[in-house]
Order: structure tokens, then C-alpha cells, then sequence
């Protein structure tokens, strides 16, 4: 496995200007993730921990300093550049699924890897393989509508490992689930990470959840103390 770091920041700073009040959100934010390293950013409500991960996740702009991503320098890609990086370096978990509610759990999966160029029989065999192993074989064609909470968030986790990422970024990816849902979903999350050798980042609240992490980040006062 290549030892190049997956995602490296260096000075990320973002402010926001509120009613002619500027907030210093992330003040010089300096993270590295390794290869395959699984890393829980916690803080309290309104540290950044979104901020952080859009800016990573080269949702937003507005932001200062340098991000590379597997290697590659990306804080000033244009847009078809930023969308080329996050189709095929970055998988993203929400806390709300945002699934498409007309297609069912496989095609929701097999979506991402046709835009990124895969064949249609492809990306059914990696999606309902990846759906199987998350214990959802028998609900593939399944809407979202049908589904639990946990099963929702399942699918969406199969849909953001589809396309093999090296980062997963994840922004409370059970925080909209029950205590026992969440940490089983959880376990389900890092063990596929894991076997697909992916990093992530991953946002919570929850102290009990990040312990099982491979290594705590906390964002305080717009940077990160170890
Ligand atoms: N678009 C925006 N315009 C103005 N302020 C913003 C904007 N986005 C975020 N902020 C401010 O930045 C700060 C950090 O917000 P952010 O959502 O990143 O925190 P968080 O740590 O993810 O919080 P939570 O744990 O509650 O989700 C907050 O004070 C928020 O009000």
C-alpha cells in the first residue's frame, strides 16, 4: 500500500462574516491521514467539524491553505477537477441517508460507479456484494421508504464505498439513529472500511463511538489539538 498520506491539510482556515461580525471557524486546521487509518473528529457543537469535512470534501470554497488528496494538490481545482477528485478518491456518509427515493438499494449503489464509468453488470455485482456483506441480500430491490432507519444508512454506506475511495468522510453517519442501531451500524461501518482498505474521517459526538476508531482528532478553537 503507498505510504503517501490520503489526505494532508496545512493552514486550512475559514471564516465566516455574520451581521459585519467575522467568525474564525477553522484557524489554521493541520491533519494528515495515513493510508487505511480511521480517524474520529470530535468537538462541540459549532467547532467546524462540517466546515472541516466540506472543505475536504470540496463541497465549499472560501477557504485558505493547501489540501491534497492521495498526493494531489487540490485547493485550487476548478469545479470539473474537484468533481473528478471526489468521484473517484473521495465516499461520503451523511447523517440523514440522502438516498434517491425512487430507485431501490441496489441501483442506489450501482449509480455513482456508472458515472464513473463502469458497466452496468459491474457495478450490480460490486453493489449487491457490497449490500450482502452488510446484511442486506435479501432487501436489493428494497426503496428506500421500505427500509429501517439502520438499513437506510447501511445502503448508504455501501453507496459510498462503491467506487473503492481512499477517503471516506463521514458526517455523523448514525446521528440520526437509536443508541444500539447506531453502534451496530457503526461496526458495520469500520469493519467494511477496514476490509477495503479505505481511510476515513469521521464526525460524532459520541465518545463511545470514536474510541473505536483508530485515533481521536479534536477540534478546538478552530484548530486541532491531538
Ligand atoms: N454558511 C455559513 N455562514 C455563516 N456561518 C456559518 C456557515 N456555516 C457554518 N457557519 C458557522 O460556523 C460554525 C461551525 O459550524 P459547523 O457546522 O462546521 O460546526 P459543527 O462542529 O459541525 O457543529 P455540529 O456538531 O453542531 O454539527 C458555527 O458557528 C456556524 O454557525
Amino acid at each position: 500500500m503507498s505510504k503517501t498520506p490520503v489526505l494532508v491539510t496545512d493552514g486550512l482556515t475559514r471564516s465566516f462574516k455574520q451581521g459585519g461580525v467575522v467568525i474564525e471557524v477553522l484557524r489554521g486546521v493541520d491533519l494528515s491521514i495515513a493510508p487505511g487509518e480511521i480517524v474520529a473528529l470530535l468537538g462541540p457543537s459549532g467547532s467546524g467539524k462540517s466546515t472541516l469535512l466540506q472543505a475536504v470534501g470540496l463541497l465549499e470554497g472560501g477557504f485558505e491553505g493547501q489540501i491534497s488528496i492521495a498526493g494531489e494538490r487540490v485547493e485550487k481545482h476548478n469545479a470539473g477537477e474537484r468533481t473528478r477528485v471526489r468521484r473517484e478518491k473521495l465516499g461520503f456518509v451523511y447523517q440523514f441517508h440522502h438516498l434517491l427515493p425512487d430507485f431501490n438499494a441496489v441501483e442506489n449503489v450501482i449509480l455513482p460507479q456508472l458515472i464513473l464509468g463502469r458497466t452496468n453488470a459491474e457495478a450490480r455485482d460490486k453493489a449487491a456484494a457490497l449490500l450482502t456483506d452488510l446484511g442486506l441480500g435479501q432487501r436489493l430491490d428494497h426503496r428506500p421508504s421500505q427500509l429501517s432507519g439502520g438499513e437506510q444508512q447501511r445502503v448508504a454506506v455501501a453507496r459510498a464505498l462503491a467506487n473503492e475511495p481512499v477517503l471516506v468522510l463521514a458526517d455523523e453517519p448514525t446521528g440520526n439513529l437509536d443508541e444500539a442501531t447506531a453502534q451496530k451500524v457503526l461496526a458495520e461501518f469500520l469493519r467494511l472500511v477496514r476490509s477495503r482498505g479505505s481511510a476515513a474521517l469521521v464526525a460524532t459526538h459520541n465518545q463511545a463511538l470514536a474510541q473505536q476508531m483508530d485515533r481521536i482528532v479534536t477540534l478546538h478553537e478552530g484548530q486541532i489539538e491531538d
